[in-house]
Order: C-alpha cells, then sequence, then structure tokens
C-alpha cells in the first residue's frame, strides 16, 4: 500500500467510528452549521488580493514534525494579520496531527474563508466541514471516481461551501464537475512526494476557464510565488515554508511584504 491508500484505509474506520458516535442530524445542531461563511472564490479574486492560502499543519508524512505543539491561537490571527487570502487548516488527526477542533477554533479567530484539509470519500464528512465551520472541503482527485466526486461537490455546495478539487495529472481532468469551483494542482505528488512547478503550469493550462487555479504544495520563494503567478495561478497553498519556522505568522508576514513590494514594481 502506498501512503494515499493507507491514510484511506484508515480513514474509512474513522468515519465509521464517527458516524456511530454523533450522527448526521446531531451534526445539524453544531454551532456552525448555519453559519454564513466567507467566499474563497470572492476572497481570491477580489483586487489586490495575494491569493496566498496559509496552511496550519503540525506534521505530515512526507516531513514528519513540522512543527510539533503548535496551535491555531498562536498563529491563525497572524497569518490573517499578514494579509492573506485565506486559511487551510488539516484536521486529520493520525498523519498530520490536526482536530476538527483546529478549525472550528480557526474560524472564531478570523474572518477569512478557511478549506478543511481532510481526505474527504464520505459524505458523513462533508456535513462535518459544514458543522466545524469550513468554507469550503478539498476533494482528493486521486482518490474519487467520477460519481463520487459529483455526489461530494454537489452535497457542498447545497451546504453553501465551495469545493477545491485537487488534481495532479492530465487522466484526473476528467472528474471535474460544475459543482467545483477552485481547483488545486498539487506541485507535489502524493505518491512519489516529488514536487514540480513545471508540471502544475502544464496541466494548468487546461483547465476549463471557470475554475479559479490554485498552486499547491513546495512554494517556498517569492520567485516560485511569481512564476506560478505569471503563468496563470490565482491561488497558492503555502503550509510548510510557514509552519516550520518557530513563529510561523511572522514568516508569513514578512512573505506577504515581499510579495507586496515586488506587486507594486511589476
Ligand atoms: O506544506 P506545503 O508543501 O506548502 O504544502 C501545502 C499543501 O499543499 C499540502 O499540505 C497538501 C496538498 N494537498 C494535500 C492533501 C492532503 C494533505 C495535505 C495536502
Amino acid at each position: 500500500m502506498n501512503i494515499l491508500e493507507k491514510i484511506v484505509a484508515r480513514k474509512k474506520e474513522e468515519v465509521e467510528a464517527a458516524k456511530e458516535k454523533v450522527s448526521l442530524k446531531q451534526l445539524q445542531y453544531y454551532r456552525h452549521y448555519h453559519d454564513k461563511v466567507p467566499s474563497f472564490r470572492e476572497s481570491i479574486l477580489s483586487a489586490g488580493s495575494n491569493g496566498i492560502i496559509a496552511e496550519f499543519k503540525r506534521q505530515s508524512p512526507s516531513k514528519g514534525a513540522i512543527h510539533a505543539g503548535a496551535t491555531v491561537d498562536d498563529i491563525i490571527p497572524g497569518y490573517a494579520k499578514a494579509g492573506v487570502s485565506g486559511i487551510s487548516i488539516l484536521t486529520d488527526t493520525d498523519f498530520f496531527g490536526g482536530h476538527n477542533n483546529d478549525l472550528t477554533r480557526g474560524r472564531d479567530l478570523c474572518q477569512l474563508p478557511i478549506i478543511r484539509k481532510e481526505f474527504i470519500i464520505d459524505p458523513y464528512q462533508v456535513y462535518e466541514a459544514k458543522a466545524i465551520g469550513a468554507s469550503a472541503i478539498l476533494l482528493i482527485g486521486a482518490i474519487l471516481n467520477r460519481q463520487q466526486a459529483l455526489e461530494l461537490a454537489s452535497l457542498a455546495n447545497s451546504l453553501e461551501m465551495e469545493v477545491l478539487f485537487e488534481i495532479h495529472d492530465e487522466a484526473e481532468l476528467e472528474l471535474l464537475n460544475s459543482y467545483i469551483q477552485l481547483v488545486g494542482i498539487n506541485n507535489r505528488n502524493l505518491k512519489t512526494f516529488e514536487v514540480d512547478l513545471e508540471q502544475s503550469i502544464r496541466l494548468a493550462a487546461q483547465l476549463p476557464g471557470d475554475m479559479v487555479p490554485i498552486a499547491e504544495s513546495g512554494i517556498g520563494s517569492a520567485e516560485a510565488y511569481f512564476h506560478l503567478r505569471s503563468a496563470g495561478f490565482k491561488g497558492f497553498l503555502m503550509g510548510e515554508y510557514f509552519m516550520k519556522e518557530k513563529n510561523p505568522a511572522a514568516a508569513c508576514q514578512t512573505f506577504c511584504e515581499k510579495i507586496k513590494e515586488k506587486t507594486s514594481t511589476l
């Protein structure tokens, strides 16, 4: 089994256990279930937006510990103050050290749209995303078929959440549907962990025009950011580059300032 297959196998068990613990009906009584949440599409496309989606991630299968013990309280308000366009919060516990509570807390700490970074394979998890306060869900092409992609994305839209659909190769373009607002092109191959910006740029050129292209992973310099931006990407999902620092919010602030400075001289 590769890592992705391992994560999905574990996720199936987790979802079954969660359904036993909290019913779908109970989820609808969660505080955030009826929240009106801010839109990623609007935030990213608004004038002057830098398109940066800053991620909260304590660890990952490829890197191990990135920032063990990090708290949302210490980091999310600083990300927001730095002027990013949105936030991504990992909720997977076993492989990424995240929790649903991290997202709920994040929702209370800022006004920005927040994406639930999770391995979604079951409609239950979409309802859960709504209950914990997500603006958008991540759907990963590599673990879904066309039918699942359609069912999960349309459910998200019906709950007034947007969908960030992650693809990695040309074959996965076939999975896109009209319930998808944002397409994430993962620069990192989730099976081998290799990062390749040029492959993402080639793939972005083939996206339907109404979907907002987001570059994901391995972005670690202003040069990489501007290279992707000039290739047409509107959003930039960045995790490790900030999280690996002792003070991720300060790193984010420095990066945003650098981008702003260089943007004004473009
Ligand atoms: O930390 P990075 O290299 O900046 O990457 C962030 C984000 O793209 C990455 O965490 C990610 C992309 N797709 C995922 C799917 C599941 C979990 C995590 C991810």
